[in-house]
């Protein structure tokens, strides 16, 4: 209907939209955005938090696809099989996929950050609370249905475990692809120290809905050159398209807001 003004209603000033996404950059109403910078000076030891367990079975592994936006390895999640418990976690999660942030140079590519220190690429595993929920699809969309453990990587040493997967990138390089993957345990890519900061945050892609209890490893993981230059032959474009490569597919920093990160850690 018309307004009296006689100028159409629906005319709004463009939010800002995230060249990547096409989606709002800032979440109307958002309290609890992801990512964010991490000052270790203001985060708070919980002498509360456990330990966190993690336990995944290698068999639940199912294939790596390329979305558009990163590359994520699926797993089966219909069972117990790959779960994480403990930590700041009331209940068990189970690992639905794990995916990764990265930039086109090593100069940035996380996520987050640490007292506004950037790593070249970030890892994130991503689980959901299994024993409040039905799906992942559920899950999504409350408060604690999903637990991300983000693992930071930087430049340096080969890293063993991360190869298979390195190996098996040419077969998803384009939107779309997907290849079989099988018999990959993702507790490889984690580093030896159990330390770790939390916070309550969101997803960074869309939906970016407010569902993340976030689990952030304090030790980076090293890869080579080589290994981070395999990221980034891969492209956001489908086949046919003009090539575009993914890089820089991670999202700006989120204001902290009314929030305290926690440490496991003194
Ligand atoms: C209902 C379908 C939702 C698909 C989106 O899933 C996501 C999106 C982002 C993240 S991240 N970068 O915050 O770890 C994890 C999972
Ligand atoms: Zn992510």
């Amino acid at each position: 209907r018309p307004c009296s003004l006689g100028t159409c209603c629906s005319y709004r000033l463009r939010d800002a939209l995230h060249p990547l996404w096409q989606s709002p950059l800032s979440v109307p109403g958002g309290t609890r955005q992801s990512p964010i910078d991490i000052q270790w000076r203001d985060s708070i030891f919980d002498p509360y938090l456990r330990p966190l367990k993690i336990s995944y079975d290698p068999d639940t592994c199912l294939h790596i696809w390329n979305n558009g936006y990163s590359f994520l390895v699926e797993f089966e999640d219909s069972a117990d099989k790959s779960i994480i418990m403990g930590g700041p976690l009331e209940n068990q999660y189970r690992l639905k996929q794990f995916h990764f942030h990265w930039g086109a140079i090593n100069e940035w590519g996380s996520e987050h950050t640490i007292d506004s220190r950037v790593y070249p690429a970030e890892l994130h595993l991503v689980h959901w609370n299994a024993v409040k929920y039905e799906s992942f699809e559920d899950a999504v969309m409350e408060g604690n249905g999903l637990a991300v453990i983000g693992v930071f990587l930087k430049l340096g040493a080969y890293h063993d475990g991360l190869q298979k997967l390195v190996d098996a990138l040419p077969a998803v390089k384009h939107k779309d692809e997907i290849v079989e993957f099988d018999s990959f345990d993702p507790s490889c890519l984690l580093p030896s120290c159990p330390d770790y900061w939390t916070y309550a945050g969101s997803l960074t892609t869309p939906p970016l809905t407010e569902s993340v209890t976030w689990i952030i490893k304090k030790k980076a993981i090293e890869v080579d050159e080589d290994q981070l230059e395999a990221f980034r032959m891969l492209l956001f474009t489908s086949p046919g398209e003009e090539e575009k490569r993914m890089v820089d597919n991670f999202r700006p920093l989120q204001p902290l807001m009314n929030r305290t990160v926690r440490s496991s850690f003194q």
